[in-house]
């Protein structure tokens, strides 16, 4: 079985994957100093509790915080005695090259996300991971990263407001009854709801004009669901994207001999 890692720069997602379908889905907070005992210590409990029988023999990672790399690696290779493949790495092959300017290393979850959308739409395809940063992911005919978009993500935008205006509290995004708030809250929430609904609709226009021929668009990520609530933004909607194009880049990884 294969246990697939999406390590973001807020959360930290292990699936595991018996081949067919998603055992289970186990989140925590990403904090770079966690160790391979602990990783194993939160992951058997709830392996335990959930009454999974998972003989992990494969792993995939893609992280997004460098730092974490290390300690994920002494986990696979402690507890399940193998090596990972880690997204990104030259030693983990893509099913096509990501074309984007030279000296770039583009995130591996959106590496991911092009394989996903690839997959399971074909090219001409606009991801767009609403995550810490809120960010588009291009796909071309042929299934390669093109390059996208990258905005400040939509929790983020909250806690600035929150941390650099004094008289400004701590607020959830959700969808206000109104665009004319009439009190703090409201106000704030019209701001980043209706302000990122905006952002959403510009930037994929511009993006499809620029790319010059018709594009799927698919949103994933927690919040992707209540953005398409205020208007009809995506073609669909998939949560376990990033997971999927790690299934499909383990599997074709395998296919080549490579591990
Ligand atoms: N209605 C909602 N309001 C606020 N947050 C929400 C809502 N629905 C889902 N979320 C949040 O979305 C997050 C899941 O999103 P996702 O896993 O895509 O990104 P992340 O973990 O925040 O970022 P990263 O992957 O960059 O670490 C969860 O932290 C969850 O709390
Ligand atoms: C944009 C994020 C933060 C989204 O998770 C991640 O993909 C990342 O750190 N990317 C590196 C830079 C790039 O993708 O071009
Ligand atoms: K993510």
């Amino acid at each position: 079985m294969l246990l697939t890692i999406d390590c973001g720069n807020t959360n930290t997602v292990f699936s595991i994957w018996d081949g067919t379908e998603f055992l289970c889905t186990l989140r925590t907070s990403t904090h770079h100093a966690r160790t391979a005992d602990a990783y194993f210590t939160w992951y058997s409990t709830l392996i335990n509790h959930y009454g999974i029988k998972a003989d992990i023999t494969d792993v995939i990672i893609s992280s997004t915080v460098p730092r974490v790399v290390w300690n994920l690696r002494v986990f696979t290779d402690r507890f399940f005695n193998c090596r990972p493949l880690v997204v990104g790495k030259p030693d983990c092959l893509l099913p096509v090259a990501p074309r984007v300017d030279q000296g770039t290393q583009p995130g591996p979850d959106r590496l991911a996300n092009a394989v996903a959308a690839y997959d399971r739409h074909g090219g001409n395809t606009v991801v767009v991971d609403f995550g810490t940063a809120t960010n588009f992911d291009v796909v071309a005919e042929d299934g390669a990263y093109v390059g996208g978009v990258i905005a400040p993500g939509v929790n983020l935008s909250l806690e600035a407001l929150h941390s650099g205006a004094a008289a400004l509290p701590h607020v959830d995004v959700s969808q206000p009854e109104r665009v004319i708030g009439t009190n703090t809250v409201g106000c704030i929430q019209s701001g980043v709801f209706w302000g990122y609904t905006g952002l959403i609709e510009g930037i994929i226009s511009r993006i499809k004009a620029e790319y010059g021929r018709p594009m799927k668009v698919v949103g994933t990520g927690g919040l992707a669901p209540l953005f398409e609530k205020g208007d009809h933004l995506f073609d669909t909607i998939e949560d376990d994207l990033t997971m999927h194009g790690l299934t499909v880049i383990h599997k074709y990884n395998k296919d080549q001999g490579n591990i």
